[in-house]
């Protein structure tokens, strides 16, 4: 037979079974639809019994109701394909791997799970070592249909003569197809060495290192996807939460996880973690790097235990016909006291109060003294301390702080001096005061952390004014940012397992916000070093390690190719970076298209209409997406010279957020000001020049980026 006549065949013996499949598919989901139904039912009958009964019917009801609805959204869960793979033994026998497992009514695979021991021979079998796999077939479909099939023989002299061998290169021809505006998961087509990362044991830290495009988000994806599956129990209960730099890459990947039926796994960018707030406005990097610094933690321990600026200065209580007077001084020294015990301030009102009744019996004894009186102690604190306006007093004076609001503080720059003696210089005061007090903006990503952590050194407060809190958090948010609801109200640190994507550009404090979420987390750490934008890099580590504890065992993975960009590209980037990075930091790019990156000059007055230009022809010469990759405070100035193209193909992103993103096709614009910009200026540059799978046009009206100017 000739070659298509045998694709041709062997596509329609495919199609059978994929439609078996979808068949039991259907099957499946009306049992769960009846099951639901089912489960309703007993609710309603439960409400005619004694109230016991009631009680674990209803209990039944909801577990019921719970898992008829997991099983109906992870069957309606979007795919590509359900089926995508199949493995011919030695022995003659099938298996077919999909994203779900499914058996069909005699309770044999159909379909088996891709992260299920039986599907590992699909991504671990090799030619050196087959295990058992005769041939491996990759199954491409749209929908219910079969498009095309793709195999690898693993044991040629295996073959038997009436089984079939079509095509090669799922992986390539996967890679050469345009991208759309989410990122696709790859199970299809994960490679050895991913696949040994993705099954790496759950305990502990994985650290996967690589460089751009070696898959290491779409390989801690699949991981949480793995772990889940396999080890559900552990893990399962407390959740799972992935950690991204930005909403627009949350975003991104957010079709990746429920693609392989999963729908239980918390997607947060830094900015927001914290619930309630959503911050996505970058400081500038000097900015930045200040918040992001363990300078702070110390800082915002000593504005916490400042007056509070509304605070009344002088106390005055009569007491048996005598006014007992404290001065602010005297006021100060209560207030150090008070916090010198320790104990966030938000639990210690009533020590507060004590020791404000305490110096106000010293007081009156001090007067007493002078009369050659003496004082009951004991009777003057019960009395006082029942006194209505002793308790107006202490609500100003020890009043119940809230994060928000005891940052703003640092907007006053003569207390932020105060509270950063010998921490900051005085550029640093003024560059931060004037960030807090500019209140018109809202919060930036690098606050979210300064957030959190005041939230744990001010306690919670009490319980009645909780909401109050949410409250005034929220009306500070308003005009600025949008606000969500409350996923997991409290209870912030269980976490199960934490996966932090592009961890090489979390600051210190991010890290601290983060390791307190995931206190009994075992965790899977994605970076590139290369990459990095943050200034301090053994700083971070320190935090790091704490983050992950001191005796967490820790394995480490590096991913050598590079699946995104075209050789040609990379190896322009490559350049770039050269100075900044090992050779063996740099990845192998698999990809050659023959089509070199373009690098054109930009003269006074022509840089609106060279943008124009250059992103029309990339539209018109790629199937997929096109990005205009500029220094983060040009992309407004940008996105009004493209707003008449309208085209959803098209988006216009800031260097700090093109991370981890892709597009086929990019237009990186004046890449001097990106180096500018950033405190670690290469590194970012290297980030936007590897985000493009197919071409790259650079508009750049200096050569200076370049080394050696050329
Ligand atoms: N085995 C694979 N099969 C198909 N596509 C793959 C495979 N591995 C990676 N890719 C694709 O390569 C691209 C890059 O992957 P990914 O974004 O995960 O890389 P990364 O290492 O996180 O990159 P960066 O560090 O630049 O953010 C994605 O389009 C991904 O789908």
């Amino acid at each position: 037979m000739s070659e298509p006549r045998v694709r041709r065949a062997e596509i329609a013996i495919e199609q059978s079974h994929v439609d078996r499949v979808y068949a039991r598919l259907a099957e499946l989901r009306s049992q769960a639809e009846a099951m639901r139904s089912k489960g309703y039912e007993i609710g309603h009958g439960a409400q005619r019994e004694a109230v016991f009964e009631q009680a674990s019917m209803l209990f039944e009801r909801d577990m019921m109701v719970y898992h008829a609805n997991q099983t109906l959204a992870s069957l309606d869960a979007e795919y590509e394909g359900l089926v995508f793979g199949r493995l011919d033994h030695t022995s003659r026998e099938t298996v077919y791997v999909g994203r779900l497992g499914i058996r069909d009514a005699d309770f044999d695979n159909l379909v088996t799970d891709w992260r299920a021991p039986a599907a590992a021979a699909f991504y671990q079998a090799t030619a050196e070592d087959p295990m058992d796999v005769v041939r491996r077939r990759v199954i491409r479909c749209s929908g219910q249909t079969v498009l095309d099939v793709d195999d690898d023989v693993l044991i040629p002299e295996g073959v038997p003569d009436d089984m079939r061998v079509v095509g090669e290169g799922a992986l390539m021809a996967a890679l050469g197809r345009a991208r759309g505006e989410k990122m696709r998961d790859i199970v299809a087509t994960i490679q050895k060495e991913q696949d040994e990362v993705i099954r790496a044991p759950w305990r502990g830290v994985t650290e996967i290192t690589g460089g751009p495009g070696t898959g290491k988000t779409a390989v801690a994806l699949h991981r949480a996807a793995y772990l889940l599956y396999r080890h559900r129990r552990q893990l399962g209960g407390a959740g799972v939460l992935v950690i991204g730099p930005s909403g627009v890459f949350t975003n991104y990947i957010s079709r990746v996880l429920p693609s392989m039926g999963e729908t239980n796994v918390e997607l947060r960018a830094l900015g927001q973690v914290l619930d309630g707030i959503e911050a996505t406005r970058q400081d500038p990097a000097r900015l930045a790097a200040i918040k992001g610094s363990l300078r702070m933690r110390k800082i915002l321990l000593r504005a916490l235990r400042d007056t509070p600026p509304d605070a009344p200065t002088e106390m005055r209580i009569v007491y048996r016909g005598e006014v007992l007077k404290l001065t602010a001084k005297e006021l100060d020294r209560v207030r150090r006291k008070v916090h010198t015990q320790g104990g966030p301030p938000n639990r210690s009102r009533v020590r507060a109060a004590e020791t404000l009744l305490a110096a106000l019996a010293d007081k009156a004894e001090e007067y007493a003294r002078a009369d050659g009186r003496t004082v009951d102690r004991e009777e003057l604190i019960t009395d006082l301390g029942e006194r209505l306006e002793f308790h107006r007093f202490l609500v100003v004076w020890w009043p119940v702080l809230y994060p928000a609001q005891v940052l703003r503080w640092l907007g006053d720059e003569r207390r932020l001096a105060k509270a950063s003696r010998q921490l900051l210089d005085s550029d640093e005061i003024a560059l931060l005061a004037a960030s807090m007090a500019d209140r018109s903006r809202g919060w930036t990503v690098a606050d979210i952390a300064l957030l959190d952590e005041l939230r744990v050194l001010l306690g919670p407060p009490p319980k009645r004014r909780r909401r109050q809190q949410v409250e005034l958090e929220a009306e500070q948010e308003r005009d600025s940012t949008a606000t969500r609801g409350p996923q997991r109200p409290e209870h912030y640190d269980e976490y199960s397992h934490i996966v932090v994507d592009e961890s090489q550009d979390l600051s210190p404090m991010q890290w601290r916000m983060v390791g307190r979420r995931g206190k009994y987390a075992s965790w899977t750490v994605v970076g590139d070093p290369v990459q990095s934008s943050w200034p301090d890099p053994g700083e971070a580590a320190q935090a790091r390690d704490q983050a992950f504890g001191p005796r967490t065992p820790r394995r480490r993975y590096t991913l050598r190719t590079n699946y995104r960009n075209s050789a040609e590209i990379f190896a322009l980037a490559a350049r770039v970076v050269a100075g900044h990075a090992e050779a063996d930091d740099l990845p192998d790019a698999v990809r050659a298209t023959g089509i070199e990156p373009q690098i054109r000059g930009l003269e006074p007055g022509t840089v609106e209409g060279a943008v124009q230009a250059a992103v029309k022809e990339l539209l018109d010469a790629v199937e997929g997406t096109v990005g205009v990759i500029c220094a983060m405070d040009r992309v407004p100035q940008v996105s009004g010279w493209l707003a008449a193209q309208a085209d959803e193909r098209l988006k216009v992103v800031g260097s700090l957020d093109s991370k981890g993103l892709e597009y086929d096709a990019v237009v990186l614009l004046e890449p001097s000001e990106l180096i500018r910009e950033s405190l670690t200026g290469r590194r970012v540059l290297y980030v936007a020049l590897t985000r493009a799978t197919q071409q790259l046009v650079v508009l750049a009206s200096d050569d200076g980026w370049l080394p050696d100017g050329r």
